[in-house]
């Protein structure tokens, strides 16, 4: 199953990126980090429907998707386009990202900035705070009931918001356990690549109210955009369509015109 394989790559990567920066030195980084203020995306969900753009250059399920990368004009585009958020990979084996690109956007951008990789020790927590991001992803499937409490509550004391990604019932149980402000179903089963949009809607039901839930993966059109918030979710992560878009910020628009 590919969430092993990226989970033992993240494993040995992390050791390594310890052993070139100790510890202490990202937490001291991460301590005396100053960029400007960025809004809280948590709190713009409370009055409009979130949309978070995902700078991304090739995934396991897909491939290399931009084989030209020019991700800072890629960002751009996104803050241009009056996104709420941009996610940024930086997992480099299987999606090709780099923490740089992170740095680079989170400074040259008015829009809270997510980091999207395999958090498995809480060295990549200090490591995003350090480089400027604003919010950080934690896989309920890859941690221990542990874990995720203990990222959780460092990611918040950070001054990190988290987006707790699931993709069951069951993993939303674990969840929930942990209080979380914010929920991400991924819509993609990453056992053997299907997307099924229905994956949010169905677990938006088992999610109190007052915990928001962001829709991630699959997303094609901008009508599916309009059955997601008739349905209770508040926002989406977009990757691949955004991307692959020849005028990026007239498709942003297109999607933003049909949600509230
Ligand atoms: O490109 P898409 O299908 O729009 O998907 C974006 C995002 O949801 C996807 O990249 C993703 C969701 N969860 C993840 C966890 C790790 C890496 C990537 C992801």
């Amino acid at each position: 199953m590919i969430l092993d394989d990226l989970v033992a790559a993240t494993t040995r990567r992390i050791a390594q990126e310890i052993a070139a920066v100790p510890l202490a030195t990202v937490q001291a980084q991460a301590q005396a980090f100053s960029g400007p203020e960025k809004p809280s995306f948590i709190a713009g969900l409370a009055d409009h429907f979130g949309i978070i753009a995902e700078v991304k250059q090739a995934s396991p399920s897909k491939g290399v998707i931009a084989e030209d990368f020019p991700y800072q004009a890629i960002a751009a585009d996104y803050t241009a386009a009056g996104v709420d958020a941009i996610s940024v990979l930086t997992e480099p084996d299987y999606f090709h990202g780099d923490l740089k690109y992170l740095q680079t956007i989170a400074a040259a951008s008015t829009k809270p900035v997510l980091r999207k990789d395999f958090v498995i020790d809480p060295y990549m927590l200090y490591q995003a705070k350090a480089a400027g991001a604003s919010l950080v992803l934690l896989i309920v499937a890859i941690l221990s009931d542990a874990q995720l409490h203990d990222y959780y509550q460092l990611a918040t004391k950070l001054g990190l918001e988290v987006l707790v990604e699931c993709h069951d019932a069951r993993e939303v149980q674990r969840a929930l356990a942990i209080k979380p402000q914010l929920i991400g179903v991924n819509n993609r089963n990453l056992k053997d690549f299907t997307v099924d949009l229905k994956t949010s809607e169905r677990l938006r039901e088992v999610i109190p109210a007052d915990i928001k839930v962001i829709a991630e993966s699959g997303i094609k059109k901008p009508k599916q955009l309009a059955e997601l918030q008739a349905a209770g979710i508040n926002g989406v992560l977009i990757g691949e369509t955004f991307m692959r878009a020849p005028d990026r910020q007239a498709m942003i628009h297109a999607y933003q015109a049909v949600v509230s």
